[in-house]
């Protein structure tokens, strides 16, 4: 299955990293053509500094050495608004008919950005809509590379979010009222002999919020099953999160559907390889994987995953060293960064000003989604290729060249000087150079 060979690709690398620029076979001394891909993959591309460095990701690193055609789907924020968001939904189809797709990172449009870019109207989160479509489990990963500092200074192995991807807040109802009335629950059985709910949960004596939120034992079952085949592979214990001694029910079908397959199908697997698997509280967790040295795989509902991922790609020393590959119960994969469009340095780039943004990240969600083709088309040239273009970026910042981001994990200060990291572009430049030098 096209998950599970990713998964032992993944763990491969961590052993074959350091060795694979030396061991390699050149490609220009070969002097090859392209690699062929035979099978498309789709791309969605994005907005702000992230599509810039997509472009350039593409132009020097991917198009000068395959042969690969792309289902192209472009999701700016100005193509969302122009095609009434039908292109993300398209996108998402695209992706479960092709096997595989690679995704830049795309704004999601609150109130200032409805009036920035003049929106028909707050178009939801794509990330959101795709992942809904696609019903998969998205494992985020620190890319650890040797000279960087760790923020969290005992991380000395990844921790690996998994984070279900399915409904909750991402797909919830909410709504602002301004008046006095009640908020009641309902539910509708379709078997007329069933008992509905109809609950009032709070009288509203003016102005409040909100929300209906829900999730589906069918997809909460898959989530674990990935969670358990992931921790597995990589040889790590598995942790499920959760609030269940506040959400009694909600969090309480997330702890026992992890328990009963647990107990079912895979707790044996996990004693034969002195592995465990154990429920949390949210709370208790984030303490404890602060005191720990990593060396997990955490299963988070779909916002503590969003949440988490970022503080623990930070605690790796950077949000632009998260890959992020979301596997579906078919196999199917997402592939992209954890982080958004950086808008903060785009607005540097928009008045003409110098940028240092980290495209590792956004490189990296090309090379999984290629390896993801590779392992699934068995194309031994592309795995090879990816493998090689992963091990190019990480001794790149071995040796010294990095993003500014990275520069000042090193330092230890954000008083860090020009001459000691690279701009955007120059990063870039140098990771496609020291490539072209070994392929
Ligand atoms: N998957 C997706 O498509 C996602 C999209 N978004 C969207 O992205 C937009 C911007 O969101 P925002 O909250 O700013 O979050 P971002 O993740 O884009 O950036 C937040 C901050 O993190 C640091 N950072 C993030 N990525 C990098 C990188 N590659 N290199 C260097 N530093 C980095 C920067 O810190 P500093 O400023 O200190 O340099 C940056 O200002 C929003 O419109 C949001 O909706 C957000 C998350 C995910
Ligand atoms: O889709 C969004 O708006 C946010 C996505 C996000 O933060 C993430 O994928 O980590
Ligand atoms: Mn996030």
């Amino acid at each position: 299955m096209l998950a599970k060979s990713l998964i032992h690709f993944q763990n491969f690398r961590k052993i074959a990293t350091p060795s694979l620029l030396g061991a390699s076979r050149s490609f220009s001394s070969l002097n090859r053509g392209k690699i062929a891909v035979a099978n498309p993959i789709v791309e969605m591309d994005g907005d702000e500094m992230t599509r810039i460095i997509w472009q350039q990701i593409k132009e020097k690193l991917i198009h000068p050495y395959l042969d690969l055609k792309l289902d192209y789907y472009d999701l700016s924020i100005q193509n969302r608004d122009a095609t009434e968001d039908q292109v993300t939904i398209d996108a998402a189809h695209a992706t479960l008919e092709k096997g595989v797709a690679v995704k830049c990172a795309t704004i999601t449009p609150d109130l200032a950005r409805v009036k920035e870019f003049n929106l028909k109207k707050m178009w939801l989160s794509p990330n959101g809509t795709i992942r809904n479509i696609l019903n998969g489990t998205v494992f985020r990963e620190p890319i650890m590379i040797k000279n960087i500092p760790l923020y969290v200074p005992g991380w000395h192995e990844p921790i690996i979010i998994g984070r279900h991807a399915f409904g909750d807040q991402y797909k919830a109802r909410d709504f602002h009222i301004k008046e006095p009335g009640t908020f009641s629950l309902g539910f509708k059985p379709e078997n007329p002999n069933s008992e509905g709910i109809s609950e009032d949960v709070y009288k509203f004596e003016g102005e409040g919020v909100f929300l209906g939120m829900y999730n589906t034992k069918k997809s909460i079952e898959s989530f674990a099953k990935a969670c358990f085949e992931y921790a597995l592979n990589r040889d790590y214990p598995l942790y499920l999160t959760s609030k269940n001694t506040i959400l009694k029910q909600y969090d309480g079908l997330f702890m026992d559907t992890f328990e009963e397959i647990y107990q079912q199908e895979y707790k044996q697997k996990f004693e034969e390889k002195n592995l465990w698997y154990e429920h949390r509280l949210i709370d208790d967790m984030v303490a404890q994987v602060i005191k720990g040295s990593g060396g997990l795989v955490w299963a988070c509902k779909n916002y503590d995953g969003d949440v988490q991922s970022d503080i623990v790609a930070q605690g790796y020393g950077s949000l632009g060293l998260m890959s992020s590959v979301l596997i579906n119960p078919e196999g199917v994969i997402e592939s992209e960064a954890a982080h958004g469009t950086v808008t903060r340095h785009y607005r540097f780039h928009q008045n003409g000003e110098e940028t240092s943004t980290n495209s590792i990240a956004s490189i990296f969600a090309w090379t999984k989604g290629l390896t993801a083709r590779a392992q699934h088309d068995k194309n031994d040239d592309l795995l090879n290729f990816c493998q090689k273009l992963e091990s190019t970026v990480i001794k790149t910042v071995e040796d010294g060249k990095m993003t500014k981001d990275l520069a000042i994990t090193i330092k230890g200060t954000t008083d860090v000087d020009r001459s000691e990291y690279l701009n955007t572009f120059e990063f870039l430049d140098t990771v496609e150079a020291n490539f072209n030098s070994i392929f």
